[in-house]
């Protein structure tokens, strides 16, 4: 590869030379990048005339336009966000004395030559990994300061020396370092900075521990289990793009999936992929992978829990399997002037056989049909010429064969099958023998009285989890070569398994923290959810630096975390700043009014969060005093969001405003894991407002 430009560096010393420098470089970049986009668009106006047929033209213009739409969302951007020196050492190899720029996508020169380095591409690790103690070659690393303006400004840099030489650079001095400790002003402003708007990528930033796991190879399944804010979602979202990168073909048939536990948060992190340059990654609940939101119904908790339990897996293979039956008489099959006639013994023996294929049902059915004109085929065989295509085609639809295989291995469907469990007590029974407890069954079953059917049934959530696994029993679903689960933690053993089942010929990235598991069936060990979702041997790897929350929120919210009876690495948080405020008050939503209006005061967003039911006397509050607030999808332009505590997981707020923690405690079985999840949304700022007394671990 050649350098991107042949000058020599600047010497430190002349901070303003090297600034004007990079200055006049970032100007031939941007001119480059203007290049390619014209060159782009030609392709876009002229791709339909040269490609060959309709198909091609098509498919190429898709292809060019979106290449453009993602050249042009550029030239105003920061087009790169930091430069690798190689120095002469042998671990320089071939890149001795190179300078590479690298950014979020690559520009090439009129002459094909790199301008920018995609942050994906194999040179650009050592950016992220190079240290004084390891340096890989790389004599200084620089890291570029800009403006959030647009069109961005480059107002600066920050040098460390890497192989030996003193820390020193033309604007500020650093410490060079290989950890989150590395006390680098602009990492340190990038990860202190205020939060408007959706969540945004990391690429200048990424540290060597996420960079790690970003890059790990695609057919290794990784859990990662991470305190809040210590990047588990960047990472996840980086490494999609990442493999998307790497193995651009194989990730573009098989597709990447992004799960994530609410259409909020969905919403929150969907700008970082496209930001990167990949729009074409799936982003979706559980609940709508299962087959879109539930139509109605509801679970008591007791039969939410049972249908998530893993048993339920048995018992519905189970009740499926029990619809299929032995052949009890021979199969006759009248055909023109002859009738086949196939022995029952021979029927029994290609049933037993096609069970033992342990086909997914629907195919065995097909299977059995095969191998019934097989048999019916031997029979013609044995008086007239070999049988025709036409022939073994009628056999297989006429009605002796059907009604055959309606017997030994009806065709059903998922919504069937559930009807028939929850609606037949002797099925349920059967079906669930030593796996359910009478009360279990009894929670299953619809009440008598109120016949329903597949068709006139309303399912619940969990009854959407079950009728995605009958559906997997029938038939493997389409799957992804990448699935990155995020919250992990709080998924139950089913809907692992709609998970894994997604993922026969792929890889995961799960992401998680037990101690913020809230879920009924929340996991409490990593191996057994790993196991549901079909990677027992997956690593599980730690992260423990805390990019979101302050130290001093950290260690409020740790406090908690004894109660909540998980084994976790602490987090620490490398966060200086920070500040708590805990305060009784005789009115809250007059207090919650006050805190908003002081809040206002700072820059950067603000989540007000209290227990579900209280949420809306504080909304209602807020809007009588005048003050605009969103839900918890956000709006555009509305600094204040009011967020019910079920819907806090995975956001951030620079400024969050806890209201009532006790309440949150109470609301549900799992309350203290939810405040936990609560407490350390906060990115610079938390307010704790109580009225009543606050839960006990936060006292004193
Ligand atoms: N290397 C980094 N540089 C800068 N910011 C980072 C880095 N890693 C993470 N962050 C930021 O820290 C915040 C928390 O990250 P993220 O949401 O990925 O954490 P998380 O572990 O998923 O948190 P939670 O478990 O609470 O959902 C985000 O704003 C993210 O952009």
């Amino acid at each position: 590869m050649a350098p991107p430009t042949s000058a020599h560096p600047t010497a430190p010393s002349d901070p303003a030379a090297a600034l004007a420098e990079e200055q006049a470089r970032l100007a031939s970049a941007r001119k480059a990048l203007a290049r390619m986009l014209d060159t782009a668009r030609l392709r876009v106006a002229t791709g339909a005339s040269v490609a060959g047929d309709r198909y091609t033209a098509e498919t190429l213009g898709r292809m060019l336009k979106s290449h453009v739409k993602e050249l042009a969302e550029e030239p105003d951007g920061p087009l790169y966000f930091g430069r690798l020196w190689f120095g002469d050492s042998p671990a320089a190899g071939e890149h001795r004395h190179e300078r590479y720029y690298l950014g979020r996508r690559h520009i090439t020169d009129e002459s094909g030559q790199p301008v920018v380095i995609d942050w994906r591409a194999p040179i650009s690790r050592a950016f992220y990994r190079a240290s004084t103690r390891d340096p890989l070659g790389v004599r200084e690393r620089r890291r570029y300061g800009w403006t959030g303006r647009h069109p961005a400004e480059l107002t600066g840099f920050e040098d460390e020396i890497l192989d030996g030489g003193a820390s020193t650079d033309g604007t500020s001095r650093l410490v060079a370092g290989a950890s989150a400790d590395a006390t680098s002003r602009l990492v340190a402003a990038e990860i202190e900075r205020p939060r408007v708007g959706p969540m945004r990528d990391i690429v200048a930033t990424i540290q060597p521990e996420q960079d790690d796991l970003v890059r790990a190879d695609l057919d290794r399944s990784v859990c990662v289990q991470g305190g809040p804010g210590s990047g588990k979602t960047a990472v996840g979202l980086h490494r999609a793009a990442y493999l998307l990168y790497t193995h651009r073909r194989q990730m573009k048939r098989g597709g990447v999936l992004v799960v994530g536990p609410n259409p909020a948060f969905l919403r929150y992190i969907s700008a970082v992929l496209p930001a990167l340059g990949e729009v074409d990654v799936e982003q979706q609940t559980l609940a709508e992978l299962v087959g879109g939101n539930p139509v109605g119904a509801t679970d008591s908790e007791a039969a939410a829990r049972v249908k998530h339990d893993p048993r339920m897996a048995t018992v519905l293979h189970r009740a499926l399997y029990h619809r299929t039956g032995e052949p009890t008489g021979p199969l006759v099959v009248p055909d023109g002037s002859y009738q086949w006639r196939v022995p029952v013994g021979w029927l029994r023996r290609i049933f037993t056989e096609v069970r033992a294929e342990a086909l997914p049902y629907a195919i065995g059915r097909e299977r059995l049909r095969s191998r019934v004109v097989g048999l019916l085929q031997r029979r013609a065989e044995t008086r007239t010429q070999t049988p025709s295509g036409a022939w073994l085609r009628r056999m297989a639809r006429c009605r002796p064969v059907t009604t055959f295989l309606d017997e030994a291995w009806p065709a059903t469907r998922p919504e069937e099958l559930l009807a028939l469990l929850f609606g037949d007590p002797a099925a349920l029974a059967r079906a669930s023998a030593g796996l359910l407890e009478v009360d279990e069954q009894a929670v299953l079953r619809w009440p008598p009285g109120r016949p329903r059917t597949a068709r006139t049934a309303t399912w619940s959530a969990a009854d959407r989890v079950l009728l995605d696994e009958v559906a997997g029993l029938l038939d493997h679903p389409a799957g992804y070569r990448h699935i990155v689960v995020d919250e992990a933690q709080d998924l139950s053993p089913m809907q692992c398994r709609a998970v894994a089942r997604r993922s026969r010929h792929g890889s995961l990235t799960v992401l998680g923290d037990l101690a913020q598991g809230t879920t009924p069936w929340a996991a409490s060990d990593w191996r057994d959810q790993l196991a549901h979702l079909g990677q027992p041997d997956a690593a599980v790897v730690p992260l423990t630096a805390g990019f979101r929350v302050p130290a001093v929120v950290l260690e409020l919210a740790n406090r908690l975390l004894p109660e909540l009876r998980v084994v976790v690495p602490p987090t620490r948080s490398v966060r200086t700043d920070g500040m708590v405020r805990i305060r009784a008050a005789v009115d809250l939503p007059t207090a919650t009014t006050e805190a908003v209006a002081a809040a206002l005061g700072y820059a950067g967003s603000i989540g007000v969060i209290a227990a579900d039911a209280r949420l809306p006397r504080l909304v209602a509050a807020l809007r009588a005093a005048g003050t605009a607030v969103a839900g918890p999808d956000g709006d555009d332009g509305v600094r204040v969001t009011m967020l019910p505590a079920s819907l806090a997981k995975g956001l951030e707020y620079d400024h969050v405003i806890v209201v009532e923690p006790v309440e949150i405690v109470e609301a549900e079985p799992r309350g203290p894991h939810r405040l936990y999840v609560v407490l350390t949304r906060a990115v610079s700022r938390l307010d704790v407002l109580h009225h009543r007394a606050l839960p006990p671990a936060l006292r004193g």
